[in-house]
């Protein structure tokens, strides 16, 4: 599409497009992280789309379950080998946001890029990593990440797949002992993978040390058949990322080498004897790893769906609003406003706090290259509670933006069901929300009851500001609004220490006056995390070098974020005290002012978020807004449409028809 082709393009999309006050490209660099991440993001993106390779012979919806799964096999290892031959040599890790969108409904290989490889760079010493991590970036062995089983997924401590040390033949037994210890689940697992990174219980020496990373050869290299005491399976449809062969694994006293086990942390030594990691949760490391890499992902996800419900929003009209006056576009509706905007902000709470936490993770990983665990249960806690926030709000977002295109949301050819459920999963998978927060909960009340001991741990060291329990501001500026945030949070974990220790103090144990108090646990998890979210926003825009323009939508984003977060919440502030039910009121008539104020520029905001139709893949959200159009061109596509009358009229509906005759 030729974007400066005014004549192609719908004519409310021109006039939306000419009401832009504000540099398109510099928002861009914002967006992908500087100018030339841009360029990296659109060369590679060019590579791709002008590629035949990637182009579905049907539209998958109408492919069996096999077709879709080999359809995407064929796209994903055809777009392994292209970056690969490519001279730049680009780090499928760095830029996997680039790749969004050109598979579709997941893909057989996600798991091995996003968990498979970081197991073995995380988990592996170096001569492991010597043996398998060359092997597996050239993908010459493809893996998934074995941790969940039919019984259990959260409780990692819980599985029952075990894995006993022989030390007469130095090998370890893999052996599935009961049904709910089969794995399940793991991506790519089903007919992909030959290798894998099992998650199983450690016995030596007649102990049990708890799970533990081993590597597994599952298939033969050169058949790619199941090998000897292995059973493999799919196991079938599911609400979305269809093309993923998540699968099943069972093992029957299956055997592997004493070196197969990932030693980086902790070790079993010929003999059999266990020596201990550093810090007891560092086989964790993946899961964390790829909590970190979900908060980016879910923006992206948020990014294709509002880019689609804004530019339909300015297309569509119905209705009206003036009597006898023509229809509107939908956007001028208030209530259409408040449904996709926010969104729109959202996106930047999400890219701004995903880089935050990348940030803090690289300066962990730093230090624990020194055997330095100090703020591990930092990132621990920040990279739970953003995962669970990045998942919930942007999924309800994509649902929102889905709602907000009316009927037409509700077709696949819009992209927007796909999206939900490409999106809906990450509140489950990589450690389920509830459970992660509770993680958060459990680490706030901790470093709440340790005030005045120095952690270095800076997120929470708001927690021992008890003179801000007293301070309503009456100030409205971005930073008061933040410090609001601050206070709601703070209150909230001091009444669920003081509902806990009551509990405690009226003779009931602790763990039971924890699940007597986690709906409470629960909101101060998210009300920190919500903090620290707003508090990078604000930072961010504030200390960027951007035009003015630039500037002052990002500040406007800032403040509807700020505020619609504070009228979600409300309930919240109230009760502590950080803001008056007339400073709601005037923040509620804010909000609106600033929907307003946002309106006119919502099309070329996120025509900064520079998604390719060939990427973008909705009827509702092209770049043209020749939305009717490919509405019907694609329902033309539909195999039903291939005869006047199918086949099962003359089965079915004709003797229903002629039965009363
Ligand atoms: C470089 C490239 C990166 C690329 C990234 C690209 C991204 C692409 C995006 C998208 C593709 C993604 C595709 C993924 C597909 C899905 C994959 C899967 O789903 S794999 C399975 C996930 N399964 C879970 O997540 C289980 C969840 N459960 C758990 O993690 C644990 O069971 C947990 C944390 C809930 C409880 O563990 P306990 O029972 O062992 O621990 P307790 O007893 O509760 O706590 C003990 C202490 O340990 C700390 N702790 C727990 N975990 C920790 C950790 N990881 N680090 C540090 N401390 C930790 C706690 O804070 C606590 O500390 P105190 O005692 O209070 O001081
Ligand atoms: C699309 C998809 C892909 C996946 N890919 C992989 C993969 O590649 N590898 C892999 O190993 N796994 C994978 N999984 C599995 C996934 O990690 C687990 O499903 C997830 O960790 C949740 O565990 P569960 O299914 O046991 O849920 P459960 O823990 O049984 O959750 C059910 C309910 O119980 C509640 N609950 C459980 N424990 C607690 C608690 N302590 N406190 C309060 N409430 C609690 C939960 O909040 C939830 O409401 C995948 C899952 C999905 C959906």
């Amino acid at each position: 599409m030729d974007k400066n082709n005014e004549r192609e393009c719908n004519e409310d999309l021109i006039r939306e497009r000419r009401k832009c006050n504000f540099n398109i490209e510099e928002l861009t660099n914002i967006v992908d992280g500087g100018k030339a991440r841009t360029a990296r993001r659109r060369e590679i993106q060019r590579l791709l789309i002008n590629d035949p390779e990637f182009l579905d012979e049907i539209p998958q919806d109408y492919m069996s379950h096999e077709d879709r799964y080999s359809n995407e096999l064929r796209k994903s290892a055809h777009l392994m080998q292209k970056l690969a031959d490519q001279e730049s040599g680009h780090d499928i890790h760095q830029d996997i946001g680039a790749l969004t969108g050109i598979l579709k409904d997941g893909n057989p290989l996600m798991v091995h890029l996003s968990m498979f490889i970081p197991a073995i760079l995380g988990q592996a010493n170096s001569e492991q990593q010597e043996k398998w991590l060359g092997r597996s970036l050239r993908n010459e062995i493809i893996g998934t990440y074995a941790q969940t089983e039919l019984g259990h997924g959260t409780f990692v401590r819980g599985l029952e797949t075990r894995a006993t040390y022989d030390p007469t033949v130095e090998e370890f037994v893999l052996h599935t002992p009961t049904i709910t210890a089969t794995k399940w689940w793991p991506g790519g697992l089903g007919k992909t993978c030959n290798y894998c990174v099992v998650m199983a219980q450690l016995y030596t020496q007649g102990r049990c040390y708890g799970p533990h990373p081993f590597i597994v050869q599952l298939r033969d290299e050169e058949t790619h058949r199941s090998l000897p005491g292995i059973t493999l399976g799919e196991i079938g449809p599911r609400l979305g990322l269809n093309s993923n062969d998540n699968g099943f694994l069972k093992f029957e006293n299956h055997r592997i080498p004493r070196t197969n086990m990932l030693m980086k942390h902790s070790q079993v030594l010929k003999d059999g004897t266990y020596v201990k990691p550093l810090h007891n949760k560092l086989s964790y490391g993946t899961m964390m790893l790829v909590r970190v890499g979900i908060v980016g992902a879910c923006s992206r996800s948020l990014q294709y769906a509002v880019t689609i419900a804004t530019r339909y929003s300015a297309v569509r009209h119905q209705s009206e609003i003036v009597p006898g006056q023509p229809e509107p576009q939908i956007l001028d509706y208030q209530t259409q406003q408040y449904k996709v905007i926010p969104q729109i902000a959202s996106v930047f709470a999400l890219i701004f706090s995903a880089r935050s936490l990348s940030k803090i993770q690289s300066s962990v990983t730093a230090k624990l290259k020194d055997g330095n665990t100090d703020l591990l249960p930092e990132l621990h806690s920040l990279s739970s509670g953003l995962k669970a926030l990045s998942s919930s709000d942007a999924s309800w977002g994509v649902e929102v933006c889905r709602l907000a295109c009316g009927g037409h949301g509700y077709l696949a050819s819009s992209n927007l069901p796909r999206t939900y459920t490409g999106t809906t999963c990450a509140i489950t998978y990589e450690g389920e929300n509830t459970v992660l927060l509770l993680q958060v909960a459990r680490y706030l009340i901790k470093s709440y009851r340790s005030i005045g001991k120095e952690t270095g741990a800076s997120s929470v060291s708001y927690l021992a500001d008890q003179t801000s329990l007293a301070s309503s501001s009456s100030s409205f500026s971005n930073k008061a609004l933040v410090q609001a945030f601050k206070l709601s949070a703070l209150s909230l974990v001091a009444e669920a220490e003081a509902r806990l220790q009551k509990l405690c103090d009226m003779g009931q144990e602790f763990y039971h006056a924890w699940n007597y108090c986690s709906v409470l646990l629960l909101k101060c998890a998210e009300a920190h995390t919500r903090y620290y979210i707003c508090e990078k926003y604000e930072q961010t825009v504030d200390s960027l070098k951007a035009s003015e323009g630039v500037k002052n939508v990002l500040q406007s984003l800032c403040r509807l974020y700020l505020i619609y977060h504070i009228t979600l919440t409300h309930g919240d502030f109230l009760k502590c005290g950080a803001l008056t039910p007339r400073n709601i009121a005037v923040l509620e008539g804010e909000m609106c002012d600033l929907l307003a104020v946002l309106r006119p520029q919502a099309v070329s905001i996120v025509d900064a978020f520079d998604i390719p139709d060939e990427l973008l893949g909705s009827t509702l959200g092209c770049w043209d807004g020749n939305v009717y159009q490919r509405l019907y061109d694609e329902a033309l596509k539909s195999p039903l449409n291939k005869t006047d009358v199918p086949d099962a009229y003359y089965k079915y509906l004709l003797p229903l028809m002629k039965s009363s005759l």
